[in-house]
Order: C-alpha cells, then sequence, then structure tokens
C-alpha cells in the first residue's frame, strides 16, 4: 500500500475495532486485546493509552467529568503532545508557551520558535480533535514550568484546523509499512486561546485572578502518564520478542544444513549448538519479560493505590523500575528480532519471514516514552541515592531491598563448586546482587572524588548505565525465580520454566562477563562451570522448544510470516509469496524494452563488426 492508502485502512480497521467493542460488547481488557490485535500502530493508542489517562491522572473532578465521558465515547479524539522538534527527553526544557490573561480569563498558547514546535505526537498530524499539550505555565510574567492543557485543534464539523493552528503530518518514518501507519504530527501555535479551566489542575492551579497555586503533592505526578506507558511497554516487549522467537525457533527445526551421512538427511539447525546460544536465551527472555511485566503492572497498580492515598513513598521506586524495565527490555527485543532474523539465514531477510516488520515496527520503542541512555541514567540517579542513604538508618525496601545487605555483598565470595550449583536459587541470585551492588558502590565511590557532583555524574555517565542494567537484570532474574516459587499449572512445565530461568540468568552472566570477573562476584573457574550448565540447559530445552514457542498460542494469521508457519510447510509457501510479487506478473518486466534490450542489441552489434 501507499502511505496514504495504509493510512486510511488503518483509520478503517480502527474504527471497525471500535464498533465490535461496543457492539459485542468488550471488556476494557477484551478491547486492549482487539486493539492489539490489530496489529498496526494508530491513533487509537495515543486516545487509549496517553490522551485519556493523562486527563484521569492529571485533571480535576469536574475536568474529568467534562472531558472523559466524550473521550471515552471517542465523540472526540485525543493525543499527547509534549516532544518539540527541539527537546524530546528534557521535558523542562520545553519552550511552547501557556500564557494567562487576566482580562480573558484565558491562557494563550504559543509557539515562540521553530525548535517550539510539537514534533512526533502520534495521532497528531491528521486524526486528533483534541491534545494534552505540555507548556510552560506563564502567569504575571512568571514562568513556572512544564504543565499539561487540554486543547481542541480542529473545527468538529469539517475537521479543519482551527485559526491560529498550524498542523500537519511529520512524514515517512523507518521502514515501508510498520509505524507508517500513524500520523506522527507536527503542530505550532499563533497566540491560540483557551479557558482557563483547560489547564488540568489537578495538581497545581491558576485562579480567575491569575494566581498560581502548586499543589502539595510531588510536581513528578505530571509524569505518571510516562510511567503508565512504560509499565505496559515491558509486556509488550514480551510479545514482540516472542513473536520473533516463535518464527526462528520453528523455523531453525524445519531447515536443515550439513550433516548428512551416506546420503541421509542433513542436520536440522537448531541442533547446532551455535543456534541454540544464540536462539534459547531469546526464547529465555521472551518468558523473563512476560513475568517481570506481570510483577510490574502488579507494583503499578499498587503505587496507584497508594498515591490516591497521597502515599508518596514508592513513587521513585515505581518510576526507576518503571524507567529501567521498559529500556531494558526494549533493547534486548529490538536486538533479538533482528538476531532472529539472522538466525533465519537469507530468508529471514525477506519481507515474508514477517522479521523485518516486525523490526521496523518495534525498534522505535527504544526511543518513545524515553530513549533507553536518558531512562537508565533515571534509574543510575535512583541507586546514587540509594547508596549513599546506606548506613543512614533508612532501610533500602523494595528492589533496592538487597543493598541493604552491603556489608555481606561487598565482601562475599561465590560457593559455587560444581555447574548444578547454578541451578540454585540463592547462590543465582546472590551473584547477581553481588554484581550489581557492586558496580553501584564503584560508581558511587567514583563520583565521591569530584568536587562537583554533576560533573561527576557527566564524567560517569557510561559507567553510571551499565550500573543501572545491571540492577535491572537482577530485577528480572529474581522476578523469574519468584515465579518459579508459585504454583505453575500444567504438568512439567514448571520444568520447563525453572531450565528457561537459568538459561536467561547464566546466559546473562556470559554475556557480562566482564562485570561479573572485575567485580570478583565469581572466578573465571565458576564463568566456566555456568557455561558448561548453560550448554546442558540447551540440551534439555531442545526438544521442547517448538512447544514453548507453540506455547504462546499466535496464529499464523498474527505471526504473519512463512517461515514461522505452524505447519512447517515452509519451501512450498516460499514459492507461493514469490509469485505473488508484482514484478512476477510478467515474463518479461517493464523496462525490458526501453533499457535492456537496446543494451544487448548494441553489444551484439559490435560483436557482430
Ligand atoms: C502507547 C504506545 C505508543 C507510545 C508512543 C510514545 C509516546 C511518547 O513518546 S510520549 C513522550 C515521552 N517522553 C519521554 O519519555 C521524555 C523522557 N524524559 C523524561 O521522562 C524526564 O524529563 C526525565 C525523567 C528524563 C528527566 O526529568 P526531569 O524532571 O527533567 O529531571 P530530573 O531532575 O532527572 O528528575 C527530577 C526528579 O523527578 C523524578 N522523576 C522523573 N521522572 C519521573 C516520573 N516519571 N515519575 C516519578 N518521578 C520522576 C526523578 O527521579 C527526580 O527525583 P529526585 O529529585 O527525587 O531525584
Ligand atoms: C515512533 C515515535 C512515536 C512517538 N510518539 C510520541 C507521542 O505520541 N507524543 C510525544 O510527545 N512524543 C512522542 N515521541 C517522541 C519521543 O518520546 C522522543 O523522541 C523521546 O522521548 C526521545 O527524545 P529525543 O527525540 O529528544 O531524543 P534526544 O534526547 O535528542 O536523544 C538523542 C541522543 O542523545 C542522547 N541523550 C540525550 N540526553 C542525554 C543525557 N542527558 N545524557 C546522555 N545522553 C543523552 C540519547 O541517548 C540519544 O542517543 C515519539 C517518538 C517516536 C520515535
Amino acid at each position: 500500500m501507499t502511505r496514504k492508502e495504509l493510512f486510511k485502512n488503518t483509520l478503517r480497521k480502527s474504527v471497525h475495532a471500535w464498533k465490535l467493542i461496543n457492539e459485542l460488547p468488550l471488556s476494557d481488557d477484551e478491547s486492549l486485546m482487539l486493539r492489539h490485535f490489530m496489529d498496526q500502530p494508530g491513533f487509537l493508542d495515543l486516545h487509549w493509552r496517553m490522551f485519556v489517562p493523562a486527563i484521569k491522572g492529571q485533571g480535576t473532578e469536574e475536568q474529568k467529568q467534562k472531558w472523559l465521558p466524550l473521550a471515552n465515547k471517542m465523540q472526540i479524539i485525543g493525543c499527547y503532545a509534549q516532544t518539540e522538534l527541539g527537546h524530546g527527553s528534557n521535558v523542562q526544557g520545553l519552550e511552547t508557551t501557556a500564557t494567562f490573561d487576566p482580562q480573558t480569563d484565558q491562557f494563550i498558547l504559543h509557539s515562540p520558535t521553530q525548535t517550539s514546535s510539537k514534533w512526533w505526537p502520534g495521532g497528531l498530524g491528521k486524526v486528533s480533535t483534541h491534545a494534552v499539550i505540555y507548556a510552560r505555565l506563564i502567569t504575571d510574567g512568571k514562568d513556572h514550568g512544564v504543565h499539561g492543557f487540554i486543547v481542541q485543534l480542529r473545527n468538529m464539523d469539517d475537521h479543519s484546523p482551527l485559526p491560529g493552528i498550524t498542523i500537519g503530518d511529520i512524514g515517512v518514518k523507518f521502514g515501508n509499512g510498520a509505524y507508517n501507519s500513524m500520523d506522527n504530527g507536527f503542530l505550532m501555535f499563533d497566540k491560540f486561546c483557551i479557558p482557563r479551566d483547560q489547564m488540568l489542575m489537578r495538581l497545581s492551579k491558576v485562579t480567575r485572578e491569575g494566581k498560581y497555586v502548586p499543589s502539595d503533592v510531588p510536581r513528578q505526578l505530571m509524569y505518571g502518564t510516562m510511567v503508565s506507558v512504560r509499565q505496559t511497554i515491558v509486556s509488550n516487549a514480551s510479545i514482540a520478542m516472542a513473536r520473533a522467537v516463535c518464527i526462528a525457533t520453528r523455523y531453525s527445526a524445519v531447515r536443515r544444513q550439513f550433516g548428512s551421512q551416506n546420503g541421509g538427511i542433513e542436520t536440522q539447525v537448531i541442533d547446532y549448538k551455535t543456534q541454540q546460544n544464540r536462539l534459547f536465551p531469546l526464547l529465555a527472555s521472551a518468558y523473563a519479560f512476560r513475568f517481570v511485566g506481570e510483577w510490574l503492572k502488579w507494583l503499578y497498580t499498587d503505587v496507584t493505590q497508594r498515591l490516591e492515598a497521597s502515599d508518596f513513598a514508592t513513587l521513585p521506586e515505581a518510576h526507576a523500575c518503571t524507567a529501567g524495565l521498559k529500556s531494558m527490555t526494549t533493547s534486548a527485543t529490538s536486538d533479538g528480532i533482528e538476531e532472529c532474523r539472522k538466525l533465519c539465514g537469507g530468508h529471514g531477510y525477506l519481507w515474508c519471514s514477517g522479521l523485518p516488520e516486525l523490526f521496523a515496527v518495534y525498534v522505535p520503542a527504544c526511543t518513545y516514552e524515553g530513549d533507553n541512555v536518558v531512562l537508565q541514567l533515571q534509574v543510575a540517579r535512583f541507586l546514587m541515592k540509594t547508596v549513599s542513604q546506606l548506613g543512614s538508618g533508612k532501610a533500602p525496601a523494595g528492589t533496592t531491598a538487597y543493598m541493604g545487605r552491603a556489608k555481606h555483598l561487598l565482601q562475599c565470595r561465590s560457593s559455587i563448586r560444581k555447574a548444578e550449583d547454578w541451578l540454585n536459587p540463592a547462590m543465582v541470585l546472590e551473584t547477581f546482587e553481588a554484581r550489581a551492588l557492586r558496580m553501584a558502590v564503584s560508581c558511587a565511590n567514583n563520583l565521591s572524588k569530584f568536587e562537583n557532583q554533576e560533573q561527576g555524574f557527566s564524567e560517569l555517565l557510561a559507567d553510571l548505565v551499565e550500573a543501572a542494567i545491571a540492577h535491572c537484570q537482577l530485577i528480572v532474574v529474581s522476578k523469574f525465580i519468584v515465579k518459579l516459587e508459585g504454583e505453575i499449572k500444567g504438568k512439567g512445565v514448571k520444568n520447563q520454566l525453572k531450565n528457561l530461568c537459568y538459561i536467561y540468568a547464566l546466559h546473562l552472566i556470559h554475556k557480562h562477563l566482564g562485570d561479573f570477573l572485575s567485580t570478583n562476584s565469581i572466578t573465571s573457574e565458576q564463568a566456566s562451570l555456568a557455561n558448561h550448565q548453560l550448554r546442558s540447559l540447551y540440551t534439555q530445552v531442545r526438544p521442547n522448544a517448538v512447544a514453548l514457542v507453540d506455547a504462546f498460542d499466535y496464529t499464523d494469521h498474527y505471526l504473519g510470516s512463512v517461515l514461522g508457519r505452524y505447519d512447517g510447510n515452509v519451501y512450498p509457501k516460499l514459492f507461493e509469496e514469490a509469485l505473488k510479487d508484482p514484478l512476477n506478473d510478467t515474463v518479461v518486466p517493464d523496462g525490458y524494452h526501453e533499457y535492456i534490450r537496446p543494451l544487448i542489441k548494441q553489444h551484439l552489434r559490435s560483436a557482430r563488426l
């Protein structure tokens, strides 16, 4: 499809989905799944996952009563317009202004520079009638920083932009189809006025007289919508990883290369240890991210309930966990999808393998909802704060509780003696805890050598990111282990999950061996025992690998991959797909008479001469 056709088709699908949701009717959870199975980025994502939650989280009761019924019935369609051309990560650096005019009781929204144009918001370019806009609030000449406002963008009769608003789509993005079904947009305000009651005022207010009344709750609650979406992105990482792994695993069982003895059958590529060493850790990651995603959902629900009761104690932890896990899981999943493409050899590069499209549509997850490095630096700040408070009497809690055992973890030596010890959950956990703590403490020690802490932080950014990743990996490993300790239905399932859990952990040790050795968390002998155990786990997973991806229960239609077909009938179907290509509509291609024939004839003429 051309971009225009793709976009229009997405509108058609989205509206059809909305119709089904109402007609059946579907519950909230079911309708989320329906949008998920539409399997195409579109304006619904931003409306439901950012616009509505922003009003719910930051609006007053009256504002919610006014706007939510309209949004819930989709009588208005909204998006989340925060990022600008000049600033995305640095939210406090946004330039759009919302200046209060006491005479008219309105805010005047304005884009003072080109870099202040909103740039990227999904659904903004062509669809949204409304947006939650983030702009600097100015009253009486004073800048109060960034706040949220509900703004109508387009005329409800003919969809034209309201006077004072310039709006459009930012153009084609990475990949052919992929994210191009979404109208990521730009927007400029030219002294555009909105009533005062359209500032989202749950957190802070501007009175009729123009007085700014800050709230007594943390201003970071303004970032709440991002925390909520980051949490869902972790579960989505598991889904995308599982999809790629499903394709690569099934195809690796179908594909055969070398190893034929006496004219017999060749070896399935899944039986090569190199293939297993690349594939099975990704299979394990798909499960690991699913379990940590479930836990994160619980954490998010818990913090939301606490916030409602004005208990803000666990907000920093929720921010660090959602930011860090969003970053870690999306980076691993993007890399994992690309690895799955390579695991499928040449055929993985074909569009009909499903992997190029999956990669193109998935990879912006490393950037949206916060650049992955910027987010790990938030985790690093949280860790540095926690380390600095050790010994102050305030015991670290939640995911940093292990830091409370700093004395032991800084000195302990791993008691792994034989390969099977690497299947002992306590030993594995302690290894990850020691590595994470030692990396964090080492960063804190290096930081303390700088007179200026911010300058030190800048200097040590790369180390800080690595310490943050170590902490996040510990969380994933520990939540997998917790999952195994709970009730798991199905005969033998627990054993399979155990294998995957230890593949996940031991593969990380292998991959980040430098960290584990340099922090003395393990010795080189223990590292080689881990490798030995890993190979043995691969052998145990091998017979069940296809069953473990079948368990994701993805239909062929959803997978959209010739290589990942459930029936394994890959080769005839590759031919079928090839023959569908428009280039094969004729045997002689367009352009032959124009270019190829004259070239060949000229050659023939000169040959005759
Ligand atoms: C729906 C699926 C499709 C998704 C489509 C994508 C939609 C989008 O991309 S929307 C746009 C998303 N944009 C981003 O994510 C921007 C990323 N940047 C940020 O989140 C922030 O600006 C950030 C965190 C980097 C820096 O925040 P900032 O306030 O400038 O600085 P900083 O000084 O580091 O933080 C101040 C304090 O707030 C805390 N904090 C920061 N963010 C949060 C948060 N989200 N929740 C709670 N606390 C927070 C920090 O921990 C810090 O706490 P403390 O003072 O106790 O140490
Ligand atoms: C597909 C897609 C959809 C999007 N949808 C929306 C949407 O609906 N609404 C919306 O408001 N926005 C949206 N965005 C914007 C998105 O949230 C931002 O692009 C994102 O937050 C990253 O910000 P940036 O582009 O400014 O990157 P930058 O911050 O400019 O990053 C550039 C580089 O600088 C590095 N960097 C930046 N700051 C630091 C630092 N302090 N320390 C070290 N390194 C640093 C980064 O790691 C990165 O390598 C979307 C983006 C994409 C790609």
